[in-house]
């Protein structure tokens, strides 16, 4: 197995490839057309030069790998972080094209990011990159072909400096990127959509052990869009958020936290970190706290084979992509953890993307109320399907995914006719 910077966390293409092949091999999959499912479409790496306020430059590297598009335009989210890295790319733009299929909307897969620290960059500096980036790879996005959307280190008005750098080369569009600002065609929920999702994922989950949100404990890892979102929801339908961490530190209240209080405290302090309604803990002992629900919602391949053994988590749900590397699902499912996977968990984002946009092409906009409810709709059947392949195939729900996802690509792949 192929690792990077450390010992214990393994190469997210490798651990991804490892699960496309698991998948592969439990559906029977023919060798040529796993070969040609599993290699990007198109790669794309393209250098950004950024003109810095002080009048410096700076060189940045941005990708967009577009994984799969067998079932419609590729889609997926636009990451700024330092970590950023193509290896981590292609797995990200693979999970896109299996999470789209296992929602059952009509997409492949794509990811893309730029190697940068947005926390470092002036908004007029995050401004001028977003729109470098765009001119480099403008001819190769577009409704039909490549949809952008935020990921980690991006938001609505990157998408806002993208549709409109894009439409200076090819007309006003906003259909070219979703989770834009709603006065610019966005779609109501989609920013609340990916933590929704979850909070849907997890309830059809505990509805299917006998078990309901109200009273479990939960631990949430990352408090951007999915984090942040995902708790003030669990909060509202009664669960207890007992700790939460993001980059700045972690905080723990046994007794549950104040989640509104605590969004505030963010809003104006950028981070968790100095709230006062709860205690500071380690950052790094978030994962091993006492709970129920383990909600890892930030960066991959965070739950590994040197921390798996020491999860309390009864449960973990998935809303970050890839944050559990194969050696651990191992571990971790001997302790009879049982683990929701990104691909489903956290597809309530794109779903919601895929609603946004249906929109901006009917030209009419959705209230929250059918957002919300054909959401809801999305992940149950999701779940439905999910099981059915576990019974099929005698597999977890990991694997239950991967097979939904990995027979719907390859039946629109051969339908098309790939071996012409
Ligand atoms: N935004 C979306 O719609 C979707 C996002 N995701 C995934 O959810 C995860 C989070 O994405 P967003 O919330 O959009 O990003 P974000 O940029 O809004 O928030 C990221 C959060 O992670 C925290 N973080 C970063 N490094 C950390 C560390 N070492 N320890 C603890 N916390 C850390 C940050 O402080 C921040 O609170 C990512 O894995 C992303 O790919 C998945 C599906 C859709
Ligand atoms: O909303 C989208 O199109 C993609 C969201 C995304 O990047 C993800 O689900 O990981």
């Amino acid at each position: 197995m192929v690792r990077l910077f450390c010992q214990t966390k393994m190469n997210a293409l490798a651990a991804t490839n490892r699960n496309f092949k698991l998948a592969s091999r439990l559906l029977g999959l023919d060798s040529k057309l796993e070969k040609s499912l599993l290699i990007p479409f198109r790669e794309i790496k393209v250098e950004c030069t950024l003109p810095k306020d002080d009048g410096t430059l700076v060189s940045y590297v941005g990708f967009r790998i577009q994984h799969d598009n067998a079932r419609g335009p590729m889609k997926g989210g636009i990451r700024y972080h330092p970590e950023v890295d193509p290896d981590e790319v292609n797995a990200l733009a693979q999970l896109m094209t299996w999470k789209t299929a296992v929602a059952n909307i009509p997409y492949g897969g794509a990811k893309g990011g730029i190697g940068c620290n947005p926390g470092e960059l002036s908004i007029s500096e995050l401004e001028r990159l977003t729109r470098v980036f765009t001119q480099k790879i403008h001819d190769l996005i577009g409704i039909h072909t490549d949809v952008p959307a935020p990921d980690m280190g991006t938001d609505p008005q990157t998408m806002a400096w993208i549709l409109d750098e894009y439409s200076k080369f090819h007309g006003y569009s906003p259909a070219v990127v979703t989770g834009k600002p709603i006065d610019l065609g966005g779609s109501l929920g989609r920013d609340a959509a990916t933590g929704r999702g979850v909070l849907f994922a997890t309830e059809a989950l505990l509805n299917d052990q006998g078990k309901s949100i109200a009273g479990q404990r939960f631990v949430i890892q990352g408090f951007g869009n999915v984090g942040s979102w995902a708790a003030q929801l669990i909060h509202e339908a009664g669960g207890k958020v007992v700790a939460v961490s993001d980059v700045s530190g972690a905080i723990k209240d046994k007794n549950g936290i104040d989640i509104p209080s605590l969004i505030k405290h963010v809003k104006e302090h950028k981070g968790v970190k100095g709230f006062s309604g709860a205690n500071a803990i380690e950052g790094s002992s978030i994962l091993v706290e006492d709970c129920d629900i383990l909600i890892p919602a930030a960066l991959g391949g965070v739950i590994n084979r040197e921390n798996a053994k020491d999860i309390k988590a009864k449960y973990i749900i998935e809303a970050a992509n890839h944050p559990t590397d194969p050696e651990a699902d191992e571990i971790l499912s001997k302790k009879g953890v049982i683990i929701l996977p990104d691909i489903f968990a956290n597809s309530g984002g794109v779903t919601v993307s895929y609603f946004e946009w249906v929109q901006n092409i009917q030209g009419f906009m959705w209230d929250e109320e059918k957002v919300n409810a054909e959401l809801k709709k999305y992940i149950q059947q999701g779940f439905k399907d999910v099981k059915e392949m576990c019974k099929t195939h005698n597999c977890d729900l990991r694997m239950g995914a991967f097979t939904l996802g990995l027979n719907r690509v390859a039946r629109a792949t051969v339908l098309r006719g790939w071996e012409a």
